[in-house]
């Protein structure tokens, strides 16, 4: 515990009065204290120095939560802009760091963070001008996502709030069209050459909503809205997907890994995207099918349904981490046919043996991620073209090792959650013309098996968040050749 968090602890307001914390939550989440200090919670340093007072309705002295929030926010900001690693682990180790922090105030931080990444490039050029740490800059920014403009202003000093005035009249028409859109250059270059290139930005520029697939081995969709609406999802709005016949979406924050359907294994976390990707391979009973980079088996889990739990499903990885993950999931699914196989990257004797044998194989291979900008938008800054390079080697390696296990007769399903030509159509076409005992298949025929409303231009599945909601994927099926009888 530092110096601040014992001081908010032995606060005797703090200890005295719960009701007061109550009224805190309550009350746009400020701190009361009516010793007077300017002191704020949970380890944060102090309001800016002029920043506004208030008094509660019961007439103390209270701390402007705005002001304890941009400090939150600056605080985890700090950690976050090093890139060390991936912004949401970042954002749970300071979460957890902080257990004293209600559910509005995780919820606040998050927001305001969140709405920096997507937004980090417009808001390092505003934050070139005003005073002060910079990152304390991009916290007040982020939080105009969260809090009303006299909520925030209230935790401003007064040089701040005539700065934030001044940039928020800019007119982004005005910026260049990168920093508009918060990119780097090279993936602004990139991006444009796609069709309805605005759209896609500003699309994947936007939070997305949190998408649940029931399990198809225990309920079904009717019944499962049936419950979330007759229960506390309701507040949720939960929705069925337009496209997935197992999808059910669900607005807002939803704390769905403490509900009891999922911990029976009902539902599952998953994009609609990515649930129609599982549709587009098709399983059937009885088969066997390999999931070759199966991670923390989010596809997995919806093939082993769509095979009714019956056949042989090797989930396959190269990371014993990511799979551990998965076991907790394929637990609570009820699953009985999924072998779990922790695999090398190279000559994998396991790979080796079952060459020829599988009825399908689906590679969702280790990409960019750069379709899933609106859940994870720290990867617009991660990620590079050398490290999508190196992605692409990758890419292209795994593909060659997955198809051989293909059986004649069989199916190869390369997916990806990019949006990049490169990681995409130039890998299978690149794979196509190494193997002419591989065709393309019209995923966009294939896909109506399962997903009737979904129309495709074919031949491959493309998924957008302008046109379809979803998560960006990209998947081609591919179906090796029979070998001829002899006549
Ligand atoms: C896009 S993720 C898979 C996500 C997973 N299918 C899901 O739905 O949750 C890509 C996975 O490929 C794995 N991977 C990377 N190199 C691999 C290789 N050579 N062979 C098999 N898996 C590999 C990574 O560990 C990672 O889990």
């Amino acid at each position: 515990m530092n110096k601040a968090e014992k001081a908010a602890r032995s606060s005797p307001t703090r200890a005295q009065t719960r009701g007061a914390e109550n009224r805190r939550r309550a009350a746009e989440s400020r701190l009361l204290r009516p010793d007077g200090e300017r002191r704020a919670k949970d380890g944060q340093s102090a309001a800016a120095p002029g920043a506004s007072r208030a008094a509660t309705s019961d007439g103390a002295p209270r701390y402007v939560m705005s002001a304890v929030r941009i400090e939150q926010v600056r605080s985890v900001l700090g950690e976050i802009l090093q890139w060390e690693y991936p912004a949401d682990a970042t954002l749970s180790h300071w979460l957890r760091a902080h257990p004293k922090l209600g559910a509005r105030d995780r919820g606040e931080v998050a927001g305001a963070v969140f709405d920096v990444l997507r937004h980090l490039r417009r808001y390092r050029h505003y934050a070139e001008s005003g005073t002060g740490p910079a990152t304390r800059r991009l916290a007040i920014l982020g939080l105009v996502s969260v809090f009303s403009h006299d909520v925030l202003n209230a935790g401003l000093a007064e040089q701040e709030q005539h700065w934030l005035a001044h940039v928020l009249r800019i007119d982004l028409q005005s910026l260049p069209r990168a920093i508009r859109h918060s990119l780097p250059d090279w993936l602004d270059e990139r991006l444009a050459e796609l069709e309805d290139a605005d759209a896609l930005i500003e699309a994947l520029n936007r939070s997305a909503p949190l998408d649940v697939r029931v399990n198809p081995l225990k309920t079904d969709r009717p019944t499962m809205l049936k419950k979330m609406r007759e229960g506390g999802a309701l507040r949720f709005d939960p929705e069925p997907t337009p496209y997935s016949p197992w999808g059910i979406r669900l607005q807002g924050r939803p704390p769905v890994n403490r509900w009891p359907m999922f911990e029976s294994g009902e539902i599952e976390v998953q994009d609609e995207g990515s649930q129609i990707l599982a549709a587009l391979v098709g399983p059937k009973r009885g088969e066997m099918v390999i999931d070759y980079c199966a991670g923390a088996g989010g596809k997995t889990l919806l093939l082993g349904a769509l095979m009714r739990s019956t056949g042989r499903l090797y989930a396959f990885d190269v990371s014993a981490a990511r799979l551990a993950r998965a076991k907790p999931r394929f637990a609570r699914s009820g699953l009985s046919n999924v072998v779990p196989v922790v695999i090398s990257a190279d000559n994998d004797q396991r790979v080796k043996r079952l060459a020829g044998k599988a009825h399908r194989v689906l590679i969702d291979a280790p990409c960019s991620g750069l379709g899933t900008l609106r859940r994870n938008p720290d990867l617009k800054w991660r990620q590079h073209p050398e490290s999508l390079a190196e992605m692409m080697a990758v890419q292209a390696r795994i593909l060659r090792q997955g198809a051989r296990c293909v059986a004649a007769g069989g199916r190869l399903v390369y997916a990806t959650c990019s949006l990049l030509p490169e990681e995409n159509e130039r890998q299978v076409e690149a794979f196509l013309a190494e193997n002419p005992d591989f065709t393309l298949v019209d995923a966009s025929k294939v896909v109506l098996d399962r997903c009737e409303n979904l129309t495709l231009s074919g031949p491959y599945l493309s998924m957008r968040p302008d046109r379809h909601g979803t998560d960006g994927f990209f998947a081609a099926v591919m179906e090796r050749a029979k070998p001829d009888l002899p006549a």
